[in-house]
């Protein structure tokens, strides 16, 4: 297990560890991606260790598969399981709906897909993913068919979007499903995230956004001296 270093880090473990504790005997799961759900799933793992048995869990990424097996937590997918009694991921904003910006580590389609056959989906945060309003600190992550990024780049520069495609080590970034991610950041935030989510899966070559709506049910949020959790 990482020893976590500032009050974020420990904030993420707390919140990762409160949300280990809503698995039980014989679940199926889904595990998401990114620092956060790293620390739920060292948790998990510790109760595996000792003697806690699920079902299974659908990984949302091939990094969360991965370090899900360094733990050996069981990994299933969703042929086998196409109904999750839960999933727990982060965020990488959190508003007052429980609206969520997803996407930073590039899983949002995986993870929309997993959070979706999901009965219950809770998120686990640090407090700075908490917001008023949705994307002023992070960008809205698009994932695109690689033949249309350039049409679909145009289209969200008319939309007011400041458009860039994502890269990483200097190179274009392919998330798990071979697809391009275009990074767009509005100005005023997003007003509007249900009509904003229409409008961008209204254009051809568009496969997801990062806009979760009315999919969170529950936050976990970690501080150093405990969670906050709610609605309780
Ligand atoms: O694609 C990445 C995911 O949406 C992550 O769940 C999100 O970026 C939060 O990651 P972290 O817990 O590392 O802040």
């Amino acid at each position: 297990m990482t020893s976590p270093i500032n009050p974020q880090d420990i904030g993420k473990q707390k919140a990762g560890a409160a949300a280990a504790e809503l698995i039980k005997e014989g679940m199926v799961i889904g595990l998401g991606t990114g620092s956060t759900a790293k620390r739920l799933i060292e948790a998990l793992g510790e109760r595996v260790k000792n003697g806690l048995h699920i079902v299974g869990a659908v990984p949302s990424s091939d990094e969360t598969a991965a370090y899900a097996a360094q733990y050996n937590i069981p990994i299933t997918n969703l042929d086998e399981h196409p109904e999750l009694d839960i999933y727990i991921d982060g965020a990488d904003e959190i508003d007052p709906q429980l609206r969520l910006i997803k996407g930073a580590g590039g899983a949002l389609l995986r993870e929309k897909i997993v959070a979706t056959a999901a009965k219950r989906f809770v998120v686990i945060a640090d407090p700075s993913k908490k917001v008023e309003q949705l994307g002023h600190k992070y960008p809205l992550p698009v994932e695109v068919v690689p033949l249309a990024v350039t049409p679909v780049k145009n289209r969200l520069a008319r939309l007011g979007a400041q458009v860039a495609i994502r890269e990483r080590n200097g190179q274009k970034f392919y998330t798990d499903s071979h697809n391009l991610v275009i990074d767009c950041t509005f100005p005023e935030g997003i007003t509007d995230p249900t009509a904003l989510d229409a409008t961008i899966h209204s254009i051809p070559g568009v496969i997801e956004t990062g806009l979760f709506i009315n999919l969170a049910k529950q936050i976990i949020i970690g501080k150093p001296d405990g969670v906050e959790i709610y609605p309780q």
